[in-house]
């Protein structure tokens, strides 16, 4: 197995808004995150953090350049393998949690589960019960996430994220939204995942005091990797 879960080469990524030419956003990005980093992702707003990570998700592909997950040269791969290849690899939290707030904690964690057929069904309960635990709340699983702190929704979708057990976790400004002691159990929770199961995180932020507590910092500046 290589040993960067992830490994962009000269990827680059346009927008057509409408003008005579392309917009491009991201220029020549090369990248490597290995198995197990938890890698900080700065930059102004608007730098092309979010399409970054919309690439690296898989949910956008790029304009040109190579994405390598595990090893496979994403661009050779067709929709379905793509979206097989993300619910197993990647897991995502963003700012705004988006839970199911009429659903319980628990059917929230259980949703990526319930949506992959190939999930055994008897274990799905007791896995969602296993990662409410995994995030400190295992007396929380029925309450209804609307009725849940900001804070504890997030834990919630921290442990959502991980349901499908993937080898990275993408985390748009998951803390952005919580206060300062929120934050920092959400990401030292995070951190924890990290070092105990070797999942690797790519986490934006704007919160230095974070990003400091992460292996590794880059900074995205008008569509460049502009420091490690
Ligand atoms: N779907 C789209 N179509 C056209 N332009 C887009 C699209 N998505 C993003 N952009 C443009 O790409 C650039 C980078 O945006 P992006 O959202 O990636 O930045 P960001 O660093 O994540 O910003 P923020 O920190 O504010 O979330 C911006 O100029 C934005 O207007």
């Amino acid at each position: 197995m290589a040993d960067e879960i992830l490994k962009l080469e000269r990827v680059c990524k346009s927008y057509n808004v409408g003008l005579p030419t392309e917009t491009e956003v991201l220029h020549d990005i090369d990248l490597e995150l290995d198995h197990g980093e938890f890698l900080a992702l700065m930059g102004p707003s608007g730098s092309g953090k979010s399409t970054l990570l919309n690439i690296v998700g898989l949910l956008d592909r790029p304009t040109s350049g190579r994405l390598l997950i595990k090893g496979r040269d994403t661009g050779l791969l067709g929709d379905n393998e793509i979206t097989h290849l993300r619910g197993h690899t990647i897991g995502f939290v963003f700012q705004y949690h988006l839970l199911i707030s009429a659903f319980t904690a628990r059917e929230n964690i259980m949703m990526p589960m319930l949506a992959d057929r190939g999930f055994p069904s008897a274990e799905i309960a007791a896995r969602a019960d296993h990662l409410l635990a995994e995030v400190g709340l295992e007396r929380f699983g029925n309450n209804l996430a609307n009725n849940m702190s900001g804070g504890q929704q997030q834990r919630v979708a921290v442990a959502r994220a991980l349901a499908m057990n993937p080898d990275l976790v993408l985390a748009d400004e998951p803390t952005g939204n919580l206060d300062t002691k929120s934050a920092d159990a959400v990401f030292e929770l995070m951190r924890r995942v990290n070092r105990q199961s070797g999942t690797s995180f790519l986490l934006v932020t704007h919160n230095l005091d974070l990003a400091r507590r992460c292996d590794r910092i880059i900074e995205v500046v008008d569509g460049r990797i502009a420091q490690h």
